[in-house]
Order: structure tokens, then sequence, then C-alpha cells
């Protein structure tokens, strides 16, 4: 796998850190999660593929052990609040002095610095912040509206410190050097929303939130609900495909009035929602595969892996446990994503194999363990 070799120390974190660790164990890193003691279960959902080491970092000693991981580590994931690190003595000027190839991603809500920079937020304080994004989500004369957390947490935050990550190791072959990246989720929101910034010059976003093209003001770019309770999502934006669309709704093109009149986009609306709810999802479906009406239906949790696109490409995957989830994305044809089909971690369950592995003594480890430094949990978790 392309990361092979790769080692990194994650800092258990809520969700944007974790989806980053979890590429990189998918892609072949080890991914090594440092958790907190005395902590009943994980919160990380995104643990595929990594190892769970619990040390209290509130103690000098596991302050001192986490500093002797991260000498023979090429990267270390933190994802806490600005400054809690160097409290700790584990900022970077201390770790990349003895480790100066090290590779320090700080994943933030809002950056090393600046006036918010230590203030708590999520992923709706994130995308509210960045702008472009959560002022221009919502349907037309409602309040703006967070589209669950995947813009600011995983799109801005995780995937980009991932990049962030492959690109100073990536940079690293050269220099020999690692370097600090200061992740932002406001900025890495930003950032994903380029196309709304620098889309405003052709005038894509001149008219109020959810009345543009792409923004839920277009018929032609929206869902529909089905006689059966179910939706279908309508992107026919170009006139060739548009053309389909109306084909598949048995609608004449010339009894209706122009696809780009903006004033007439209610009617169209009423006219495509009373179409849509005649008919199933599934006879809707029959009708529009095939076609290049852009029609898809708006498949559910259960509906997904089953679809005949997502079945043929074994776009999800099932763990041991049976449960489904995404195979992780893009399929590299040299050397793809291997994930782990395993059952995540449990707090402290890799503690010793990877103390040992670092070169740790079994007295060491146990003198650890009697001190509260570190937690192994590897019998419970096989129980
Ligand atoms: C919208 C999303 C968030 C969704 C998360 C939800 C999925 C989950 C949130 C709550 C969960 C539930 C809850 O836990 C209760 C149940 C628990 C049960 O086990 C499972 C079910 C639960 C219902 C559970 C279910 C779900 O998991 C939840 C609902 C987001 O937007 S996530 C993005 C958040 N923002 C960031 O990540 C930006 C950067 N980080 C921060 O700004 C802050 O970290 C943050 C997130 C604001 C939290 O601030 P906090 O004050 O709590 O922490 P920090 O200031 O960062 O300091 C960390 C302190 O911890 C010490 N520490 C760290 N490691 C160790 C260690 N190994 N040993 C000892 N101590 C450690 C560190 O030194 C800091 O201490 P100090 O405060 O003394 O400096």
């Amino acid at each position: 796998m392309a990361l092979a070799g790769v080692r990194v120390i994650e800092l258990a974190g809520l969700a944007p850190a974790p989806f980053c660790g979890m590429i990189l164990a998918d892609f072949g890193a080890k991914v090594i999660r440092v958790d907190r003691t005395k902590v009943a279960m994980s919160v990380d959902t995104q643990a595929r593929g990594k190892q769970s080491v619990a040390i209290n970092l509130k103690t000098s000693e596991g302050v001192a052990l986490l500093k002797k991981l991260c000498v023979r580590s090429d990267v270390v994931l933190e994802p806490y609040r600005t400054g809690v690190m160097e409290k700790l003595g584990l900022g970077p000027q201390e770790l990349m002095k003895e480790n100066p190839r090290l590779i320090y991603a700080r994943l933030t809500g809002y950056g090393q610095s600046g006036a918010y920079a230590s203030a708590a937020g999520h992923d709706i304080n994130y995308l509210a912040i960045s702008g472009s994004l959560l002022s221009r989500l919502g349907r037309s004369g409602e309040k703006p509206y967070a589209p669950l957390n995947l813009v600011a947490d995983f799109a801005g935050g995780g995937l980009t410190c991932a990049l962030g990550i492959v690109l100073a190791l990536l940079e690293r072959t050269k220099s020999g050097r690692g370097q600090v990246i200061d992740a932002s989720m406001v900025e890495g929101a930003a950032y994903v929303g380029s196309f709304v910034w620098k889309s405003r010059s052709i005038g894509m976003w001149d008219r109020s939130r959810g009345e543009n093209m792409l923004d839920s003001g277009a018929p032609f770019y929206d869902t529909y609900q089905t006689s059966d309770g179910k939706y279908m999502a309508v992107g026919a934006i170009e006139p060739q495909f548009y053309r389909e669309l109306l084909k598949g709704l048995e609608l004449d093109a010339g009894q209706l009035p122009s696809q780009m009149s903006f004033s007439d986009w209610p009617e169209l609306r009423r006219l495509f929602t009373e179409r849509f709810a005649s008919k199933t999802q599934a006879e809707w479906s029959k009708i529009f595969d095939g076609t290049d009406a852009c029609v898809t239906p708006v498949l559910s949790f259960e509906q997904v892996s089953s679809h005949p696109h997502n079945r043929e490409r074994a776009s999800f995957i099932k763990d041991s446990r049976g449960d489904e989830s995404p195979r992780p994305a893009p399929v590299l044809s040299l050397t793809p994503a291997e994930p782990c089909l395993a059952p995540d971690p449990v707090i402290g369950e890799h503690t010793v194999q990877v103390l040992e592995e670092y070169g740790f003594t079994s007295a060491e480890i146990d003198q650890m363990q009697a001190a509260g430094v570190v937690e192994c949990n590897a019998v419970k978790a096989k129980l």
C-alpha cells in the first residue's frame, strides 16, 4: 500500500482527526491512537486499522513516553485546542528537536493563531466562519442549514489534513525534514468552497440563498418525493440532459417555459413535484436508468450496497462483524487501499504490543502500568 512503512501517532480526538487517521491507516500507514487512561469506551467510530495505546499524559512519565514514541515515528496528529500540546511539553519545538523528520499535524477548528484560535467549536461554527459556505446553504426564505458535519469536520478538516500529511511526507523525501501542518477547519472548508467563491464572477450566486441554480433554487437541480415516500435526485443542468428529464417525465418542452427563466422556476417545480409523486422510486429508476437525464434514486443506508452500480464496483465493504461502510477512495491501480476488516481496537488493546515494538521491556511496561502511566486492556479485548 502507498503509505506502508509510515508510522503515525494519533492523539485521540472527536471526529476530524480520527477520520484523518483512518485514511492514513486505510492506505497502509501504521496508526497508533493514543487514548486517555480510565476511559470506559472510545468514541472513535473511525478507528479502522488503528492500534490503541492508553497513556496518561497528565504524568511526566506519560509525556516522556509519548516523546519516545514520536522520536521513532513519521507523523504526530493532534486534535486539541491551541496551546494544549505546548502546556504538556509536547509542542512542535520539543518533539521536532528530538526528531527533525517528524511531521507535526495540528488539526483544529480555527488554526494556531487569530482571535478565535483557542475557542471551543464544532463543525457548524467553522462552517459559519468560512463565510462562503454556511451563509449559502439552505432553502429560499429559510435560515442557513448545516448539512451534517461533513464539510468542515471531514472535507475541510480530516481530508485536508491527510493531504497536508501526504504532501509533507513527499517533501521530506527531498529535504529530509519534517514540518508543522496548521490545518484549520475554517480554512479547509473555505478552500473546499473555492468554487463558490470563484464562480461569483460568472453570476452563480447573484440571487439570494436557495434561489440559485445549485442551491435548490432550480427545479432541475433538486430532490422530489415519489409515491412511496422515497426520493429522486435531479441534476439535469445542461440543455441536452434537461431534454431527457422532460422526456422521462413525459412533459412537452414546447408547452413549458424556458429552462433558465428564473421567474418560472416555481411553476416548473410544481409540475415536476406533481409528476414525481405519481410513481414509485423503483418505477422512476427504471425510466431514468440508462438515460442521460441525470436522475438517480436517493438511496438509504439499507439500499446503498445492493444498488447495481455500487454492487458491481464493490463500493461498500463489510467488516468481520458484518457492519457496512464505504470502501476507501480513491482506487489506486498499483497500490490500492486494503482496509482492515477486524473490529475497532478497544482502549489500550495494543499498549503492550506497541511499547514492545518501540523497545520497552516487559518490566518497564509493568512498572508504567502499576504507576498508572499506561493502561493495557488486551485481555479484556479478547473476552
Ligand atoms: C460535530 C462534531 C463533534 C461530534 C462528536 C460526537 C460524535 C460526540 C461528542 C460527544 C460524544 C458523546 C459523549 O462523549 C457521551 C457518550 C460517551 C460514550 O462513551 C459514547 C456515547 C456518547 C453519547 C458520545 C457519542 C458521540 O461520540 C458524541 C456525541 C465536531 O465538530 S468535532 C470537531 C471539534 N473541534 C475540534 O476538534 C477542533 C480542535 N479541538 C478543540 O477545539 C477542542 O479539543 C474541543 C473539541 C473543543 C474540545 O475541547 P476540550 O476542552 O474538551 O479539550 P481540549 O481543550 O482540546 O483539551 C484536551 C484536554 O485533554 C487532555 N488530554 C488529552 N489527551 C490526554 C491523555 N492521553 N491523558 C490525559 N489527558 C489528556 C489535554 O491535556 C487537555 O487537558 P487540559 O484541558 O487540562 O489542557
